[in-house]
């Protein structure tokens, strides 16, 4: 067993939520946010789709779970999820997987080669975020998208932006965990915390302890919504 997966969320019971971050810092937040639940179990399992769904597999293959969760900090469309709020998704789109063409870029859908959006779980979302609306902590709703390149440049925002009507957030991971997670017949969701504005890269400007401390205040509310 490796620090990712000890503790006191790793007892064996049935029926838990598996939550999959990328990073320790992630993981720490949520557990900081859950307190001593035997409920759930934490894993960091990496940055990236590809990380993230063979992280989530094989804890799917280890346990018995009822509900799996993509959490952690991400990237906010201006204008959709501010710096320090919430997004629930509403689905996991994997933005950038397809081809690009003289035309622009064409998803995998349009090439025929499977989706690239996956169904959350839309009941536990919409009740998660009314949580949030509840608690007073500042909320908001649409596509996450999962990019392998975090957006660096207006001109990309604006295309992902239009790509998918609504998208509320960016971030690595969600694809992967969902995937993972439709190969076992469970339901998922994805909660980011906003660390940054999706646009020109400035990372001296990420809020990252901010938004740790979101995730935390997300996580609180995982006990009573999940
Ligand atoms: O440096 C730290 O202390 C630290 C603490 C927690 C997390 C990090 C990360 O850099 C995690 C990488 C993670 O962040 C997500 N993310 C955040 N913003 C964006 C974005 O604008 N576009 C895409 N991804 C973003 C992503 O899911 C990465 O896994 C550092």
């Amino acid at each position: 067993m490796n620090s990712s997966t000890s503790g006191v969320h790793s007892a064996g019971q049935d029926g838990r939520v598996l939550i999959i971050t990328a990073v320790d810092a992630e993981r720490e937040a949520v557990l900081r946010g859950l307190g001593r639940s035997a409920r759930f179990e934490v894993i960091a399992a990496g940055v990236g789709p590809a990380a993230a769904a063979a992280g989530t597999a094989a804890a799917l293959a280890a346990g018995n779970y009822r509900l799996v969760v993509s959490a952690g900090i991400g990237g906010g469309f201006p204008g959709r999820a501010a710096v320090g709020s919430i997004v629930a998704a509403t689905a996991i789109v994997a933005a950038d997987l397809g081809a690009e063409t003289p035309e622009g870029f064409r998803s995998v859908d349009e090439l025929g080669f499977g989706s690239s959006r996956l169904a959350v779980d839309s009941a536990r979302t919409a009740r998660f975020a009314e949580a949030l609306a509840a608690a007073g902590l500042p909320g908001a709703s649409g596509p996450v998208l999962t990019v392998s390149t975090v957006t660096g440049s207006a001109a990309t925002a604006e295309a992902l932006a239009v790509r998918v009507p609504g998208a509320a957030a960016e971030a690595m991971e969600g694809f992967g965990v969902a995937t993972a997670a439709a190969q076992y017949g469970l339901p998922v969701m994805e909660v980011r915390a906003i660390s940054n504005a999706v646009g020109p890269r400035d990372r001296a400007a990420w809020r990252i302890p901010e938004a740790l401390k979101a995730l935390e205040a997300a996580s609180t509310l995982f006990l009573e919504v999940l």
